[in-house]
């Protein structure tokens, strides 16, 4: 059962933290470049040992424990002494591979002091999108914690070159995405303020947030961000990757990174920093790799009666529904649907590939086979291959 199934979120704040912390069997915690950076900018050892101590306390009591950790750039940066983080994408992608090592090696030594080995664990986005690489990385993470160590993940940064077009891509959503893979998962954000807060952090009248129970557009509203050379993702990102592990039935918290128990009060239950609340209903398995971790290879206008009978009827998608397709896709790629008005309402399953969906779309299936000289399937998304509205990127 997925925590959000048994949370009554009409309980009281301290007993919602309890049961969340209850049924948590896998415990996802990213911390970023800010937390783990000294004020001279090196990487911050007494920190990471901090920050294992507790990790290997958690995975004392059985829990699978996976760490996202940034600061690859930010430890490579102090290492070659470089006055600031290069500009160029590939030095960028150099300062990571060489920092990287820097990283690694902390987290080993100090996990090892507490009992665990670190296992390195470099992802892209990439590895996610196909449903086979998502399953391997799944198994490889739990094997990890079956011979009874600690992934230490990280963006491959020095091959993710689509993320790394502009910015160094972002660990908060890699985090959530890496929950993803798991039932009972607790997210952990760790950055350097206390939660979100309900103004700018700085003024002083702003308070942090207990709880949320619906990340709508007021509560995205509240990040205030000016993006800083040293992180990039901000507290909207930190929204954003709540708002997916969310989408998943997975509750996350956005807590202090320099509080020096911060992991452990949060197991001890207590009011750390800001709780998300997962809806009730959510999304498991292949429906959840469909909404948000698969890559998106065309695109589906529908017109408004198809939208009606996949939004509100429950039914299949019939190629009759479909007005024009873009892209060029394969049988059993993930296809992205819209409405006349060009908002996304599904994703799903094509059973069809995009040069055969063009010549059959707006036709009944009667006149399918005289087109195509067979007609495989009677629809062209089958309802269990359909995620409606539940989508986050
Ligand atoms: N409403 C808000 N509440 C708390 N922090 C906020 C808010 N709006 C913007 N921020 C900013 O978000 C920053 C944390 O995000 P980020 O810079 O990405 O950190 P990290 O390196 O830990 O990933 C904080 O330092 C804070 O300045
Ligand atoms: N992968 C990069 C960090 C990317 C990232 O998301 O940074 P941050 O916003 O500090 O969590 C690194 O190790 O430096």
């Amino acid at each position: 059962m997925a925590a959000s199934d048994a949370i009554d979120s009409s309980d009281g704040l301290a007993a919602i933290r309890k049961q969340i912390i209850e049924q948590t069997r896998c415990v996802v915690v990213k911390v970023g470049t800010r937390v783990l950076t000294t004020d001279d900018g090196k990487l911050d050892l007494n920190r990471v040992d901090i920050l294992a101590a507790q990790l290997a306390r958690i995975a004392d009591t059985g829990r699978h424990v996976i760490m996202v950790s940034s600061g690859a750039v930010g430890a490579g940066v102090a290492k070659l002494k470089l006055p600031a983080r290069p500009i160029g994408i590939a030095k960028l992608q150099a300062v990571a591979a060489i920092g990287q090592a820097d990283l690694i090696r902390a987290y080993e030594d100090s996990l090892l002091r507490h009992g665990y080995h670190a296992a390195q664990v470099l992802l892209t986005k990439s590895d996610l999108r196909r449903r086979s690489g998502y399953l391997h990385v799944r198994n490889a993470l739990m094997g990890v914690h079956e011979y009874g160590a600690i992934a230490v993940v990280n963006e491959n940064d020095s091959v993710a070159v689509a993320e790394l077009k502009t910015t160094f891509g972002d660990n908060d959503r890699l985090a959530a995405h890496v929950a993803g893979l798991f039932n009972d998962a607790l997210l952990i954000l760790l950055t350097d303020v206390h939660g979100l807060y309900d103004g700018h952090p700085d003024d002083d009248g702003s308070q942090r947030i207990e709880m949320v129970r619906d990340l709508d557009g007021t509560v995205m509203s509240m990040a205030k961000d000016t993006l800083s050379a040293v992180s990039k993702g901000g507290m909207e990102g930190k929204l954003r990757a709540s708002r997916l592990a969310n989408s998943h039935g997975h509750p996350t918290i956005i807590g202090p990174g320099r509080q020096d128990d911060v992991l452990d009060r949060i197991f001890a239950s207590e009011s750390v920093g800001t709780l998300f609340i997962p809806p009730k209903r959510t999304l498991k398995g292949r429906r959840r790799w469909i909404a948000s971790a698969a890559n998106v290879q065309g695109v589906l206008h529908l017109d408004a009666g198809a939208v009606e009978a996949i939004r509100d009827k429950g039914r299949s998608l019939l190629a009759v529904g479909i007005v024009r397709v873009d892209g060029t896709f394969s049988h059993g790629d993930v296809v992205s649907l819209l409405t006349p008005e060009g908002e996304e309402i599904a994703r799903g399953l094509s059973n069809y590939r995009s040069s055969e969906l063009s010549l059959i779309a707006r036709r009944s299936n009667l006149e399918i086979e005289a087109i195509l000289g067979h007609r495989p399937y009677e629809n062209v998304i089958h309802r269990n291959n359909l995620v409606i509205r539940m989508i986050e990127n």
